[in-house]
């Protein structure tokens, strides 16, 4: 791996460490009593994501609630709100670049990649008793939503998190840009792949509601036939396709839980914690027990196999009958 470490604090060196170490192993979900929730900050480029974690920081800090914050981006130029963890401590993504002889979105894929591969130490860290104990631990990650959504990297860390503490998805969207119908429906065919493919409590963070509302896009949801009007003069294909997209995502759009904010005011930060809360009670109810039950099955498998091997090795160290073992024998 291709490490140019800055030494910024303990936290910081001790995650770079986690470039050298063994292999990851994910740990046992458990009762989340007490656990911070992590939150996973998602969305497309330029959608506030950073602006946003600046945001939850300074909140988390004047409710005295410090929050233990993550950056997963290693292409990012500024941090603004003081990570905890940075991947960049880690992982230099221009000499990652150079090495693999990869351009900026290949570059930041493998930076991710070789990041993950030890993210059981990043996790460790998340899990140091500390004082006070954050209640919520919130990472940052590129902006090129497909490089951690899709990819293997991508996967390891959310269930590396999920398995360990109440973990949920918070998808920020660009409101300003969703007034354009088809935008929006952009935005929430994202959403939705995101939820199936983690299976985690998503929450849409309709940001920068400083420039526009977010009201016309929750009505959206709630009402097949609003978002159809707003489609009415627009007769190409890709306007029919959203308006029969609509109808499908309508049982997605059940499930979720959703909030107005302005990372550039503060404005609903209040309100995006409850939401938060709420989606980590849904972590509780329905993914957790689904998570115990599968790890439940691969220990019932593992422990089948291991007895089925014991079974065998019990058959070949049986000893052979007399004549096989070359005895002279009375005819
Ligand atoms: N008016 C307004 N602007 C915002 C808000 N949040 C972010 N911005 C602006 O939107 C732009 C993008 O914000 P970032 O926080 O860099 O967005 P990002 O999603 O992290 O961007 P990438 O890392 O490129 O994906 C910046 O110019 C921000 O100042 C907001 O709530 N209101």
């Amino acid at each position: 791996m291709d490490a140019e470490p800055k030494h910024q604090n303990d936290e910081r060196r001790a995650a770079e460490s986690a470039a050298s170490a063994g292999p990851s192993s994910l740990a046992q979900a458990s009762g989340s009593d007490g656990k911070p929730t992590v939150v996973l900050v998602i969305g497309m480029a330029g959608s506030g994501k950073t602006t946003l974690l600046q945001r939850i920081t300074a909140h988390l800090s004047s409710v005295e609630e410090p929050g233990y914050t993550l950056n997963l981006d290693p292409a990012v130029m500024e941090v603004p709100y003081g990570a905890n963890i940075d991947i960049r401590d880690t992982v230099n993504y221009k000499n990652v670049m150079k090495q693999y002889n990869l351009g900026p979105n290949g570059g930041i894929l493998t930076s991710l990649n070789l990041f993950a591969t030890r993210f059981d130490q990043v996790i460790e860290l998340c899990e140091k008793k500390r004082t006070p104990q954050p209640k919520y631990i919130v990472a940052d990650t590129p902006g090129q939503i497909e490089i951690f959504t899709w990819s293997a990297s991508g996967a390891i860390i959310t269930e590396a998190f999920a398995s360990t503490f109440p973990t949920i998805v918070a998808f920020v969207i660009d409101t300003p840009r969703c007034v354009s119908p088809q935008t929006f429906m952009t935005n929430m065919l994202q959403a939705c792949s995101i939820l199936y493919k983690t299976k985690l409590p998503l929450l849409l963070v309709f940001n920068k509601v400083d420039v526009a509302r977010h009201e016309f896009a929750v009505e959206w949801m709630r009402d097949y036939e609003a978002f159809s009007e707003a489609l009415q003069k627009d007769t190409t294909y890709a306007a029919t396709l959203s308006r029969s997209l609509s109808l499908v995502l309508e049982e997605f759009y059940e499930n979720l839980q959703s909030v107005g904010v302005s990372a550039a005011t503060g404005e609903g930060m209040e309100e995006f914690f409850q939401k938060v809360q709420a989606c980590r009670a849904e972590y509780e109810q329905q993914y957790l027990p689904e998570l115990q039950r599968r790890q439940q099955e691969k220990q019932d498998l593992e422990m089948r196999r291991q007895a089925a091997q014991l079974e065998k090795l019990k058959l070949d160290t049986q000893p052979l009958p007399q004549q096989q073992q070359g005895t002279a024998v009375e005819r």
